[in-house]
């Protein structure tokens, strides 16, 4: 596929406010992607990698807009870039504001045609990708350059906001999966209906219920297109197809594998798509409930202590030929180095193949647990891990087992030789198995019915030190990604917000050469709206770590505000949430202040606005948050 007949696609989209058209418009361009459908499918969600590969192109804004000035020709300078972004506010219009096709006529075949197509896009990216060490930054910077040259207007503005990651179309996760099925699977038989929205392979004919493929035409025994278009429902897949995407995507986290098995092996392919050692899954997830929800809805309540640590997932294949063990953070970014005793203890213990599901706590000299924010120290580390490792020391509890080689040949349990693939199981079916491969570090779990078993469980939870119980439906498989019903939270401590920085202002005085004062956004939809700015509960190093982490993300900057790009998730307490016309988002926090940074979270796991409207409707204080339901 041509990279204009990409951005061509891409510049529809982004005029179309209409969620049904737009994936229409989705589906019409995987189709049309041919040989590159994995490819367009994770550019279309400004990715050059999938999911749970934690590869990125680090390319910063600064190497961005040095790129485009160079392909701008020899009168544009960085300077006039960043003076462009500072009007225009985004950096897709600027790349496009500049004439980049006068250089295209002088390019390679001297002619101007020389099309780009996304497939010599995606290897540009993944070479670049690829550049590490001396002189890696002004290779990009050519790389890109090479690119921009040959873009026309449409093209530079998709490619600029691509290799930034922002590419603001209003297409999500769900409108990608919605059009995988609709391109591909719209015509699998539904055998839930006898409707007219009837399958391909209906044998019956000369009915109303005709078939798609029928060739008959101007006829009664219209298609089903024609028939579906009247309602706005065209090409509208069954409710077991959108499924079978929906599960391929949270067991593979591989949008582009997805759509290229939808097409070629249907569902079958789809449901044939298992956890794999070494490809993450996404976190299950909890919502907030109070022992009175899970014995209601539930009847019989798993109970576990909740550790306050850090999500980590295990992967791991003994033996020569084997695999890890390698540990994933809940955003799945390969955190195996800075955990070697978590490594060391695993490898030493485990002998068939797993992949586990856990929580990484820091503890004291008696074993017992320490705040969070100590596991934090130890968790992304990638210098001075061994004298970190001194200073804090780390354990690990396990909850969940999704993969396991059963018995003893390493094979699984059902005798096919491959380790089961669990996440279908109840859970505590999985618990059994994660007691059988890893018994020391296996949580406590215990089965009660009644809402005193249950309190009784957290005091002694608390007690020890542990942040509250978790709630969970004995009989429930494990959804990665979800943040369903079937695993609650209860904890007694006052409620946070995780939010994400969208601006900051440089700070005054002593501190001038420092970021200050930081504005916060929540989630709403796929984009992010301010609620407040936190300068309050900051020390110099913390200013100064933040200031470090945050200026690569810095994409516009006016006077003392700069804007930035939502990467680095703080987590700030408050007094009250109110409502306010000040902010976007439609409330204020009050008195806000910095509780810490959550690097193990990023933009897309903030708090939803749902959840500011719920606390703030519910007052703040110490929240016994059982009502709300949307974290
Ligand atoms: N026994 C347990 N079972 C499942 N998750 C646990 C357990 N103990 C601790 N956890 C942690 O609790 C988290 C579940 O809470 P939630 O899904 O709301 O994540 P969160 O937004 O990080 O919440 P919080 O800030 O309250 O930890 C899990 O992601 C996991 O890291």
């Amino acid at each position: 596929m041509e990279f204009a007949a990409f951005a061509e696609r891409v510049e529809r989209l982004e005029a179309e406010p209409a969620d049904l058209e737009t994936t229409a418009i989705v589906a019409d361009l995987l189709v049309a992607a041919g040989d590159d459908l994995e490819t367009a499918t994770r550019f279309l969600l400004g990715r050059t990698y999938p999911a749970h590969d934690d590869r990125t192109l680090d390319v910063g804004p600064a190497s961005c807009r040095e790129a485009i000035a160079r392909a701008a020709g020899p009168n544009v300078t960085a300077d006039d870039v960043e003076a462009r972004l500072a009007e225009r506010g985004e950096i897709g219009a600027v790349a496009a504001d500049f004439d980049f096709g006068g250089q295209r006529g002088l390019s390679a075949f001297g002619d101007g045609s020389d099309p780009l197509s996304i497939a010599e896009v995606d290897d540009t990216l993944r070479e670049l990708a690829a550049a590490a060490g001396e002189g890696s930054e002004s290779r990009k910077v050519d790389a890109l350059f090479g690119l921009f040259n040959r873009c026309d207007p449409a093209e530079a503005r998709t490619l600029a906001r691509l290799v930034l990651g922002e590419m603001r179309i209003g297409v999500g996760e769900g409108t990608v999966r919605d059009a995988v099925a609709e391109a591909f699977l719209a015509a699998v038989d539904d055998e839930s209906d006898g409707s007219e929205e009837a399958a391909v392979d209906d044998e019956s004919d000369g009915s109303e219920e005709a078939a798609v493929d029928d060739e008959s035409d101007g006829s009664e025994e219209a298609a089903v297109d024609d028939e579906s278009d009247e309602n706005g429902d065209a090409n509208r897949a069954s409710d077991g197809a959108y499924a079978a995407v929906e599960r391929a995507l949270q067991v593979t986290n591989d949008y582009g594998r997805v759509a290229r098995l939808a097409r070629e092996e249907g569902m079958e392919g789809l449901d044939a798509e298992r956890i794999r050692i070494g490809r993450p899954v996404q976190a299950m997830l909890a919502q907030a409930g109070s022992a009175a929800d899970a014995v209601e809805s539930f009847g019989e309540v798993a109970v576990e202590a909740k550790f306050d640590g850090a999500r980590v997932q295990v992967h791991y294949a003994p033996g020569p030929d084997g695999f890890g063990p390698r540990l994933y953070s809940r955003n799945m970014d390969d955190v195996t180095d800075a955990l070697p005793e978590i490594v060391e203890f695993v490898a030493d213990r485990v002998d068939v193949p797993v992949v586990l599901d856990g929580e990484i706590v820091a503890v004291d000299d008696d074993g017992s647990p320490l705040p969070f924010q100590e596991v934090l120290r130890r968790f992304r580390r990638k210098h001075d891990v061994d004298r970190m490792r001194e200073a804090v020391t780390c354990r690990i509890h396990a909850f969940d087992c999704l993969l396991a080689g059963g018995d003893s040949d390493g094979g699984g349990e059902d005798g096919d030789g491959a380790p089961d693939d669990l996440l279908r199981e109840p859970l505590r079916a999985r618990h059994d198995r994660l007691v059988d491969v890893l018994p020391e570090a296996a949580a406590d779990l215990r089965v009660v019915d009644d809402v005193e078993a249950v309190e009784r469980i957290e005091s002694a939870a608390l007690e020890e030190g542990h942040e509250g119980v978790m709630l969970k439906d004995p009989t429930s498989a494990y959804t990665p990604g979800d943040r369903g019903r079937d695993w609650l939270k209860r904890k007694p401590d006052v409620e946070t917000l995780d939010a994400v920085v969208v601006g900051a202002e440089w700070g005054e005085g002593r501190r001038a050469e420092l970021f200050g004062t930081f504005l916060l956004a929540v989630r709403d939809g796929d984009g992010y709206e301010p609620i407040g700015k936190v300068a309050t509960g900051l020390t110099d190093e913390e200013l100064a770590d933040l200031t470090e982490r945050l200026e690569p993300h810095v994409v516009a900057e006016s006077g003392t505000e700069l804007r930035i790009r939502p990467e680095v998730v703080l987590e700030v307490g408050y007094e009250e949430i109110q409502t306010s016309p000040t902010y976007g988002s439609g409330y204020a926090l009050r008195f806000p202040r910095f509780v810490g940074v959550r690097e193990d979270k990023s933009a897309e796991d903030v708090d939803a606005l749902e959840r500011v409207a719920r606390l703030a409707e519910n007052g703040a204080g110490p929240a016994d948050d059982a009502s709300l339901d949307s974290r």
